[in-house]
């Protein structure tokens, strides 16, 4: 079967990252996005509520800081004054009163921090785990056509880093955004309580600030996607060129790999460098703009407090809003930057959540009942197309008594995996219907029907764990006895007792301490231990040596002894006793029969065996 290869070259272009929701990208539906959003947030409600309520707490406490702190200035500087006069002295049991208050103040607003931080971490990565658990379930319920359609890497993209992505701007902007506004409105308001006249001036500077900021986010956003954009170009190449750099040597392709290589990376320098360049601008220049503003403030102050409209430590507290009030400005504009990401990271991901499941189980046929089947397979005029405008099985009938050995052979891309597929229903019928002992597989639950059938395919999957644990993969329950048994059917027990630690070696899939024939006779073996009734072999064309490929042989025919078995198969001369061949072509049958019936056709098969017979002489 060749699935893997196929998604791989389906995959988008850029790599791994091709997928990757991209700071600064824009979603489709910004507010339907967001409603979905806020769905996951709904449980937390209470929690957001406590976060609004500290957030507002704590920033209120830091606003009345500095006009709090005005009063210990006004007393300061009005004690000195009298000390100068000598009407009298500094008043320290009042400054000190007054300097205790603001140290109460601002440790309560530490302490609602905290509290405000806690949650919004707590709620981010609740939300992120809840993401997360309906991505995984939702893979269970999407039927197989949903992934030729897309990349494995995408699909991994949304489950890590478009969920990170969520969880990171839901963590910073929901405090930040409470926060920021409440110190705008904050601020604003103890400004207008020291002076409306320098209120006003220090809001002059507003608008310069906001259209600099402005400017300088769209250049470095633009910078920012060509720099994501140059990233998955470096990511990409470097996953061709490593997966296949001994295609690259052999084809002395090492040069123009570096050359491309070395394009990506400029292209990469560029925009880092530029985006990264536009960034950093953004604090110095808000400071510059504001510090002509403190320069205005500065000098209409000292008119004010000339005039006795206000104290000198009216104007202390008022720079110090002053100070402050461009940062929330700034967080607010950065905080709408970030909410673009998250609602482009979010429809992705609500994408895949939204897809179209596959068409519910029915279980109309009880587990017992699938239990008690012996495996008698028919196929009545099976029409199926992987995209329905393109049928690729037309009409195909056939019927297998239970415990017949069928091969399926015919040119590739001929359709014979299809039909495989469709019996274990990865896919969904466009006519006819598939019944195992006069059943229709739709009237199963796909769990039950999966159960009857066992596999040995070329691509032998094998997962990280012990041989033991993949051995048991079809059958959990299997003991050790009925393990060693199989491994004696499928001739793996002397290979597997050779290892340094037999049954208990670790192996996975790129294992190198096992050879290609020993994979496919552990996948032998792994058959045996589930014991199915219907067996799916897909011969190995993989060349190994002729002892093992004896072995495999071997193994396989006692496997398929008494068991209804369907096998693809490559090498003619291995499905000579067959009791049906059926010769595949365009996903029609071509011709039907047993080995020597075909032959005597003189048609498709026995060309097609001749050639093969004619090259191994
Ligand atoms: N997931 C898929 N999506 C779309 N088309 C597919 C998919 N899988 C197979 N096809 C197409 O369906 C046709 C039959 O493919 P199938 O894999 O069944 O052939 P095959 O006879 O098993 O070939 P091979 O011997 O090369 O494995 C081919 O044209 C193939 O390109």
């Amino acid at each position: 079967m060749s699935d893997n290869r196929r998604r791989r070259n389906n995959a988008p272009k850029g790599g791994p990252h091709a997928g990757v929701s991209r700071s600064g990208e824009k979603a489709k539906d910004f507010s339907g996005t967001f409603k979905k959003l806020i769905r996951y947030l709904r449980p937390y409600y209470a929690a957001l509520i406590a976060v609004i309520v500290t957030a507002i707490g704590s920033t209120i406490f830091s606003i009345v800081g500095p006009k709090i702190l005005a009063k210990a200035t006004d007393k300061l500087s009005s004690g000195i004054m009298a000390k100068v006069k000598n009407t009298g002295g500094i008043d320290f049991t009042y400054i000190t009163r007054i300097l205790l208050i603001c140290a109460t103040l601002y440790l309560v607003s530490m302490l609602f921090s905290y509290i405000q931080g806690w949650i919004t971490a707590t709620v981010s990565q609740k939300v992120a785990y809840n993401l997360r658990k309906d991505i995984s379930e939702k893979m269970d319920r999407l039927p197989l056509s949903y992934f030729d359609r897309h990349s494995s890497g995408d699909i991994l993209s949304r489950v890590t880093n478009d969920i990170d992505t969520i969880a990171t701007s839901l963590n910073q902007s929901m405090s930040q955004i409470i926060t920021s506004t409440t110190m705008v409105i904050g601020i604003l308001a103890m400004m207008l309580s020291i002076s409306w006249q320098m209120t006003i001036i220090s809001l002059l500077t507003l608008p310069v600030t906001l259209t600099v900021l402005g400017q300088i986010m769209k250049r470095s956003q633009k910078f920012y996607i060509a720099q994501q954009n140059s990233l998955g170009d470096v990511d990409g190449h470097i996953e061709e060129m490593y997966g296949g750099h001994q295609i690259v040597k052999a084809f002395n392709g090492e040069a123009d790999a570096v050359n491309t290589f070395d394009k990506y990376n400029n292209e990469l320098y560029d925009s880092g460098w530029k985006s990264q360049f536009f960034g950093s601008l953004m604090m110095p220049v808000t400071q510059l703009i504001g510090n002509f503003g403190y320069v205005a403030v500065c000098i209409v102050g000292g008119f004010l407090a000339t005039g006795d409209i206000i104290t000198v430590g009216d104007i202390q507290a008022f720079i110090q809003y002053v100070r402050s009030f461009n940062q929330p400005i700034a967080q607010v504009a950065q905080i709408m930057n970030m909410l673009q990401s998250t609602a482009a990271a979010s429809e992705r991901v609500f994408e895949f959540l939204d897809a179209q499941e596959m068409v519910e189980d029915k279980a109309l046929v009880s587990r017992s009942e699938v239990d008690a089947m012996k495996g008698a397979v028919t196929f009545a005029d099976v029409h199926f197309g992987y995209n329905p405008d393109k049928i690729i099985i037309n009409d195909f009938n056939l019927h297998v008594h239970a415990g017949q050995k069928v091969a399926i052979v015919g040119p590739t891309g001929a359709g014979k995996t299809t039909i495989i597929k469709l019996l274990m229903r990865f896919y969904e019928l466009n006519g006819g219907e598939i019944m195992i002992d006069g059943k229709n597989i739709t009237d199963m639950k796909r769990e039950d029907l999966r159960s009857m059938f066992g596999m040995v395919l070329q691509d032998t999957w094998l997962f990280n764990g012990t041989i033991k644990e993949n051995l048991k993969y079809g059958n959990l329950d299997a003991t050790d006895e009925e393990i060693k048994q199989a491994c004696d059917n499928a001739y793996a027990t002397h290979f597997i007792e050779q290892m340094p630690e037999g049954f208990d070696t670790m192996i996975n899939e790129e294992s190198n301490n096992i050879s290609a024939g020993q994979k496919q006779l552990l996948t032998i073996a792994r058959a045996f231990v589930k014991d199915p009734k219907i067996l799916i072999l897909d011969e190995a064309t993989s060349s190994v040596d002729t002892r093992t490929e004896l072995l495999i042989q071997n193994g396989m025919d006692k496997l398929m002894e008494g068991r209804t078995s369907f096998v693809i198969a490559h090498r003619l001369s291995t499905i000579r006793d067959a009791n049906t061949i059926i010769v595949l072509k365009d996903g029609d049958i071509v011709e039907i029969g047993n080995h020597q019936q075909l032959l005597a056709k003189h048609g498709f098969y026995a060309d097609l065996y001749q050639s093969q017979f004619e090259r191994s002489v």
